[in-house]
């Protein structure tokens, strides 16, 4: 493959973004000779039993979750990605990497490069510039809903520590898990009738969840060998562990607890927080945690791990796991119950884990600028559109076009996309405390423009479904940047009121940040990664329902996109591949 970008053209393509900050840490990795992690990896379906149930998965090198990648800060991440698919395409999105000059490596398929044909190959190299806990995942259709996905753990560059310390650690990755195949799940949401997908069947713990049986009442019979038998997390006494807990879930938002133990969280989204206690890590799909456990309890016995559903009203079973102390035999049950879940309408707990969540001053973090140059509010509404059930944003459905975005901005391709950019803003008198009073929204795939450089402030605004009195929680995660999150709040967001109480002190920098029902979040990013970005809300049949936005920026600095991103849509023709070769 010649399309993978060299770490000179990574260089430059910096130099062209006019990164002269940027440049001054990245020369000395260059000169430090990052370590570039090679992998091939082929996608194909598999049987597998990920509950128990024998099902298809999407597999990678004929495993589920995926392979682990594990680099340091500063290294080169390589995948060549070969599709044996025999009829769909396939992409994979790095959630949490912000590909800073390498905007055509993110993995979404019509936002950053065209989808790999079935047979064909693509190369993603890309820099991993900070220390975190990451997982990537397909974003092709809901390829992730069926099993694209695995982790991907970046630990501090040589001669860097954590700030703080830990004896061992393990990594924790959630997502949930349906009988029905994703396509038929695909089909159902766009019907008329609309057919929701309903709650999972199961959720899972690195792919391995028990459905039929139960781990706490002792029915499941388990040699330790099945695919779905969990994996216990063996722990010496009176050490610290960190968990790296990472959820990749399609739709639920979950607890998470170790019975009789703390979590102290430490890290969120790849950024360090300032510590604080729980006894309970709320987490929503797109976001990942870093948590210390002590093992100070009784080393004569075992005690459960337990993830269950909240947000959305319950039909799965916890998903539970044992902290495994090392004299005790792993088979041996815990003597007190698995940790209950909290109730899932807890939104007043789930709204104050949030707010506890502080940077950590230092270690590469800078409070927020002081001033926004640009606003954007995005009011998240339930429509129909032709007798569908969509998710429109400012009363847009997101479409997504054949030809991808970076390619049809970088070429000027002026009939690839819709022109008319969508709405900043919604109506001053929108009640967002009922249904939708214009139920028909439209579809299309304009987009947001941003200046290069400059700061820009989100108001997500919640407001009512389409069925009265309910309003969901929804996920937002935003590629190519990190974001701090300036606030919460109840209702509508009110300029000039509702900004009093940002917190521009020490906002967390996160990549996904949650909206409540019925409520607002704020964020801000520095538009300063030339590419085209989805931001979206993470859960998958939501996305698939429309509910996103794409933003782009400094378009004209974007060098160097592979052709192999190119062969779709308007920029499959001779001139732009030619154009592309040259570089
Ligand atoms: O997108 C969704 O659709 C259903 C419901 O709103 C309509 O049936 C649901 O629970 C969602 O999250």
């Amino acid at each position: 493959m010649s399309s993978a970008a060299t770490g000179a053209q990574m260089v430059s393509a910096l130099i062209a973004a006019g990164f002269i900050l940027a440049l001054v840490a990245v020369v000395p990795l260059a000169l430090a000779r990052p370590d570039i992690h090679r992998f091939k990896w082929e996608v194909e379906y598999k049987f597998w039993s990920p509950d128990c149930l024998e099902n298809s998965v999407m597999s990678i090198n004929g495993r589920f979750p995926g392979p682990t990648i594990r680099a340091k800060a500063g290294d080169i991440i390589h995948v060549d990605l070969t599709n044996k698919l025999s009829t769909e395409g396939v992409v994979i999105h790095w959630h949490g990497i912000r590909q800073v000059g390498t905007p055509w490596a993110d993995g979404t398929a019509s936002i950053s490069q065209c989808p790999i044909r079935p047979g064909e190959s693509f190369a993603y190299r890309f820099l991993v510039d900070k220390p975190g806990t990451y997982f990537y995942h397909g974003h092709y259709g809901m390829q992730r809903s069926a099993g694209l996905y695995g982790a991907l753990i970046v630990d501090v560059a040589d001669g860097r520590s954590e700030p703080f310390h830990y004896d061992g650690e393990f990594d924790l990755l959630l997502s949930d898990w349906w009988h029905k195949s994703v396509h038929e799940q695909e089909l159902g949401l766009s019907s008329v009738p609309f057919r929701w997908i309903n709650e999972p069947n199961s959720l899972l713990i690195n792919g391995r969840g028990q459905y039929g049986c139960s781990l706490a009442a002792g029915t499941c019979k388990f040699n330790g060998t099945e695919q779905c038998s969990p994996q216990v997390l063996r722990v010496f006494p009176q050490k610290t562990y960190r968990l790296r807990i990472a959820s990749t879930t399609a739709l639920s938002s979950l607890s998470v607890a170790v019975a009789n133990h703390m979590m102290t969280v430490v890290e969120a989204d790849g950024n360090y927080v300032e510590p604080f206690d729980v006894q309970n890590l709320y987490i929503y799909s797109g976001e990942s945690y870093s948590v210390l456990i002590k093992t100070d309890q009784d080393p004569t016995k075992n005690y459960w791990i337990s993830a269950g559903v909240v947000g959305r009203k319950p039909n799965t079973t916890q998903a539970l796991t044992l902290l495994n102390y090392v004299s005790v035999h792993a088979a041996e049950l815990p003597a007190s119950a698995p940790p209950a879940t909290p109730r899932w309408d807890d939104y007043d707990s789930m709204r104050a884990f949030a707010e506890k969540i502080r940077a950590l001053p230092h270690y590469s973090y800078a409070p927020p600028p002081s001033r926004a140059h640009h606003g954007i509010a995005l009011l998240n509404t339930q429509n129909k559109y032709n007798g569908q059930t969509k998710w429109a944003i400012n009363n847009v459905s997101l479409s997504l076009p054949a030809t991808p975005y970076l390619g049809s901005l970088r070429y000027n391709l002026k009939d690839a996309f819709d022109a008319t950019p969508p709405p900043e803003g919604f109506p001053t008198d929108y009640d967002i405390m009922v249904p939708a009073s214009n139920t028909e929204c439209t579809v299309n795939n304009g987009i947001y423009l941003l200046k290069l450089h400059t700061t820009v402030d989100v108001v997500l605004q919640n407001a009512n479904s389409l069925s009265a009195n309910t309003s969901e929680v929804h996920p937002w995660h935003l590629h190519g940047h990190d974001f701090w999150v300036l606030g919460y709040g109840d209702g509508k967001f009110v300029k000039g009121v509702s900004d009093r109480k940002f917190n521009l002190k020490n906002p967390p920098l996160r990549n996904t940040v949650l909206i409540f029902p019925y409520g607002w979040t704020v964020l801000r990013f520095v538009a300063d990664n030339p590419g085209a970005w989805a931001f979206h809300c993470h859960i998958e049949p939501h996305l698939h329902m429309g509910m996103g936005v794409v933003l782009a920026e400094g378009m004209d600095h974007v060098r160097g996109i592979p052709n192999e991103a190119l062969e779709c849509g308007l920029t499959a023709n001779a001139k732009v591949l030619m154009d592309t070769k040259r570089g």
